[in-house]
């Protein structure tokens, strides 16, 4: 998988070298290119943006450093295959299920906004030409789309063949099918007593189909407290 990062701050991208993502990229499972779009820039000040035609606050990113960065790292042929990411507050909701379709692809480019976002034409035009998705990782406004691209890179890296040492503790994690949709149970670790704070009992039984049922109703507790919008979906097991 080529993960490649446009940005005007592609320093952002140097923590992939580290933990587990730089793992893979040394296993070579993942080939990681970081570029500043300053670099398709032509004026001395390499300018990226400019004031919003029909007026408002703040700047737009301009299309033109866009485009001819498209051109260079991606091409210019259409290439559905290719799939190219743009986090913003106004995107569709990135889920675990999203996470899982994008650990196959073969390509994944992340567009990094800035300042309040992207001349329109340039998601029109990489529509036109590759697979686009503008996602949201929550209701909340970053400065711009790098930390959102972190964390996307994470959730599908971690998903893709090879990467994980243990894929059953993939398995049992909070939002993976395994769990039903469910939120994952707390969990513990020797000692047994900490502080005055003891692991439950029923964990320490050996008996598993205590610990089994115990654990889910932790979860239904948990997606009831925390979730409630979890607990009608069909994959949820509890209505
Ligand atoms: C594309 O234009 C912009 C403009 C402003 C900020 C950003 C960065 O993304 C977010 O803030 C975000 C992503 N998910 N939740 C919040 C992108």
């Amino acid at each position: 998988m080529r993960l490649d990062y446009l940005s005007i701050f592609p320093a952002y991208f140097d923590v992939l070298d580290i933990s587990l993502v730089g793992k893979a990229a040394i296993n070579g499972l993942v080939e990681i290119h970081a570029h500043d779009l300053r670099d398709w820039t032509h004026d001395r000040h390499r300018t990226v943006d400019d004031t919003p035609c029909g007026g408002g606050a703040g700047m737009v990113m301009k299309p033109d450093p866009w485009g001819e960065a498209f051109d260079e790292i991606i091409g210019t042929e259409s290439d559905p295959s290719v799939h190219v990411i743009f986090p913003a507050p106004s995107g569709t909701p990135f889920t675990q299920s999203a996470a899982a379709e994008l650990s196959s692809a073969q390509r994944i480019v992340f567009c990094c906004g800035r300042y309040e976002g992207i001349d329109h034409r340039v998601i029109d035009y990489a529509r036109s030409m590759w697979t686009v998705h503008e996602v949201s990782l929550g209701d909340y406004v970053l400065n711009g789309g790098e930390v959102a691209a972190l964390a996307i890179t994470e959730a599908v890296v971690r998903l893709v063949p090879g990467f994980m040492g243990n894929p059953e503790s993939l398995a049992e994690e909070s939002f993976s099918a395994g769990q039903d949709g469910l939120l994952e149970y707390p969990l513990f670790t020797r000692p047994v007593s900490w502080r005055g704070l003891d692991v439950p009992e029923v964990l320490m039984s050996g008996h598993h189909g205590r610990i089994a049922s115990w654990r889910r109703d932790e979860s239904v507790r948990l997606t009831r407290e925390r979730r409630p919008d979890l607990t009608d979906s069909d994959s949820s097991g509890i209505h």
